[in-house]
């Protein structure tokens, strides 16, 4: 289903409601975390290092829990609502493409037989449908995290978490990468939330950009992204995208004053 051009008529999705996460030894990872997230969304949760942009991510993949304050879903998600995407792609090398892509479903407890249209569906998606029966070790480091994101979106998620996915690639592959997870969002309509350190990637990928800032980690400023989507590589030679990255950075340069 095509999501609303106005982020605001989005259906809410799941809302982060006065959040702190607090490490032992006083580490204020997060405190007073404010966030509603709507069907559709494209966030990026932009930030210097340790301002609690993993952990905020963490929370919301139920990995771990608030200190106080609380995750809200609109309703309740389902086993394979949620996929999570690492910056490694945390692949098993002992398994082939196709299998690694299995392992949401063979944790539900399904056959391979009732899910393998699915799998192949997921690879396609990611251009990776020729590799099933390839191994990891056989793969380019992009390659492997097209196997990561199929994974993580083989049961049709509603939300997408992703933890600086393209962090360790070169430009090039990330730029392609960039574009391809776009057209995978159009495809499956789902939600994603995206880390990363990069004013340029954070403009280019996302309709809200939330900018954070440590020591306390915290929600500082949102900048919205007004752009059309589909994004292409003239949006990211535009006016309109140097004006938004301009936003972006000057939103950055606050969160770093405030720290
Ligand atoms: N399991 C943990 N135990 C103790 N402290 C932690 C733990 N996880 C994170 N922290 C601390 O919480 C703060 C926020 O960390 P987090 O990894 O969420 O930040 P980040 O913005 O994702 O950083 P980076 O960009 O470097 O990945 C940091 O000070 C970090 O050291």
């Amino acid at each position: 289903m095509p999501r609303p051009t106005s982020i605001d008529d989005r259906a809410e999705l799941l809302r982060v409601e006065a959040v702190n996460k607090v490490f032992p030894g006083d580490v204020r990872a997060l405190m007073g975390m404010d966030l509603t997230v709507r069907q559709g969304d494209f966030i990026s949760l932009l930030g210097p290092s340790g301002c609690g942009k993993s952990t905020a991510l963490r929370l919301m993949a139920g990995l771990s829990h608030p200190t106080a304050g609380r995750i809200a879903w609109a309703a309740p998600p389902a086993r394979g609502d949620v996929g999570v995407v690492f910056q490694e792609p945390t692949l098993m090398p002992w398994a082939t493409v196709a299998q690694n892509v299995f392992l949401p479903f063979r944790l539900e407890g399904k056959s391979y037989a009732s899910v393998k249209d699915d799998i192949l569906d997921a690879l396609r998606l990611v251009g990776l449908d020729k590799f099933q029966t390839a191994y990891p070790r056989e793969l380019s480091g992009g390659m492997k995290m097209r196997v990561s994101i199929a994974r993580a979106m083989v049961t049709q998620p509603k939300l997408i978490l992703m933890d600086e996915p393209f962090a360790a690639l070169d430009e090039i592959t990330r730029f392609k990468l960039n574009n391809d997870l776009l057209a995978m969002q159009a495809r499956i309509g789902c939600t994603v939330i995206f880390v990363t350190h990069s004013v340029f990637e954070s403009v280019f990928l996302s309709d809200r950009i939330i900018v954070m800032a440590a020591r306390p980690g915290r929600v500082i400023e949102e900048v919205r992204v007004d752009a059309p989507y589909p994004r292409s590589e003239e949006f990211r030679t535009s006016a309109d995208y140097a004006a938004h990255c301009r936003a972006a950075s000057r939103a950055l340069e606050h969160a770093m004053e405030a720290a």
